[in-house]
């Protein structure tokens, strides 16, 4: 039986669908939230369209949706503004008019980009997410960010686009590559800081279980996750104040990623560069924030940053920046942080696990000390 959670967002809220082998009832669950729709495009990736193409386009025409589907490169090169232009093509071919949905099949680069492009075609047309990482289902499928990146970082074109329902099913985790997997948990480890103390710990005593991806206990995780930031979500849609805590670890985060992610920086259709997975960007920014909210005077619980680094080590997850790192480059980048007003940057800080702060009183020097410290190796 699917777990439902719901974002309440007035005339704009939706459910989220979670649990285990529910992606055979897409077709059901878009006929019933979208009862006008009988054209969809499904948006995946070269990653996972190939599991999940087909069981996707099998249940909308089942349910009588006349689904068509457009293929883009696996992850976070996709997320440009040329994919987005092949896809309103796409979205031409299918016959999409405004009754129509766009389903995005895939992670949160394509959930990015097709909420991107269903935000913008024909002035905004419905869409569904089908999120099949871990990182996608316990954050990005989640709140209506959509967006696609520049060269010079990460998410600086996009709207708020909200999904009328998100469909989890997480028996597709099982075929995420391990790393992927990791990645995601990061966005979970943040949640937990955020909000749940209760989860932290689960984190910590369970931490062979979750790295296992026990089916059971997923299906708890990613409920948990989309509870926390559901109600985020429902209390400041626009990030007009309190969604800014969602972007813990995303001020060093997203500047790392501009530099070493996998961010487009060439010409269209270059081969992208291998780099570090968003995920692994924020966790070495939660580190950042914590070693900054201890600088800036924030911090109320001074084993906090230890035991931080301690579970993301478990993890596996990146807790240093790599030998060698710009570290002008990174700070170059963290000047598009969306946070910023009148030129000054906006810190999410932790206070204790649990409870965070958002300031704007860091001192530059505090800054420029953490990245260094982030870029000396580990002892131990
Ligand atoms: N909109 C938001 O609120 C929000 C929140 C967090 C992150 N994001 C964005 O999400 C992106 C990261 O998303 P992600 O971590 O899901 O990565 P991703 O979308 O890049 O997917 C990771 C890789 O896994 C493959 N894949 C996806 N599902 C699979 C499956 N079930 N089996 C096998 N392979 C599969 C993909 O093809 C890709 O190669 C970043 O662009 C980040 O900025 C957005
Ligand atoms: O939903 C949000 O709000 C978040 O900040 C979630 C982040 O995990 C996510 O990476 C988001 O895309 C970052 O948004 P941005 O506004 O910093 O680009
Ligand atoms: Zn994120």
């Amino acid at each position: 039986m699917a777990r439902t959670v719901r974002v309440e967002l007035g005339e704009r809220s939706y459910r989220i669908h979670i649990g285990s082998g529910i992606l055979a009832d897409l077709g059901h669950i878009v006929r019933e939230t979208l009862p006008r729709a009988t054209r969809a495009l499904v948006v995946t990736d070269e990653g996972a369209g190939p599991h999940y193409l087909d069981r996707a386009l099998a249940a909308l025409r089942a349910a009588g949706i006349e689904a068509g589907s457009a293929t883009v490169p696996a992850g976070e090169p996709a997320k440009t503004l040329s994919e987005a232009a092949r896809l309103y093509e796409a979205c031409l071919d299918t016959g999409l008019d405004r009754d129509g949905c766009v389903v995005a099949l895939g992670g949160g680069a394509v959930g990015d980009l097709a909420g991107f492009v269903a935000a913008t075609f024909l002035r905004g047309v419905d869409f569904v997410q089908v999120p099949t990482t871990l990182l996608a289902q316990v954050d990005a499928s989640i709140g209506g960010k959509v967006a696609v990146n520049l060269p010079r970082g990460k998410n600086l074109v996009g709207a708020f686009h909200q999904p009328r329902a998100v469909v989890a099913d997480v028996t597709t985790l099982a075929t995420l590559p391990a790393r992927e997997y990791v990645a995601g948990l990061a966005e979970v480890v943040k949640h937990a800081l955020l909000r749940d103390r209760g989860l932290f710990a689960l984190l910590e005593d369970e931490t062979s279980a979750v790295l296992a991806r026990d089916p059971a206990l997923l299906e708890d995780l990613v409920e948990r996750n989309c509870r926390i930031k559901g109600a985020v979500v429902s209390a400041d849609e626009r990030e007009g104040g309190l969604r800014a805590i969602l972007n813990l670890g995303h001020t060093v985060g997203h500047g790392v990623e501009a530099v070493l992610g996998r961010v487009e920086k060439g010409e269209p259709g270059a081969t992208p560069r291998e780099g570090l997975l968003h995920g692994e960007c924020v966790s070495i920014g939660l580190i950042a924030a914590a070693w900054l909210s201890r600088r800036a005077g924030v911090l109320a619980q001074d084993d906090l940053p230890g035991r931080l680094e301690d579970l993301l080590r478990r993890l596996t997850l990146p807790v240093r920046l790599p030998p060698g790192t710009d570290l002008a480059a990174v700070r170059e980048a963290m000047r598009y942080d969306k946070k910023a007003r009148a030129g000054r940057l906006r810190w999410v800080l932790p206070v204790r696990v649990g409870q965070v702060q958002v300031t704007e009183h860091v001192r530059d020097e505090d800054v420029e000390a953490v990245l260094a410290d982030l870029s000396r190796p580990l002892s131990g």
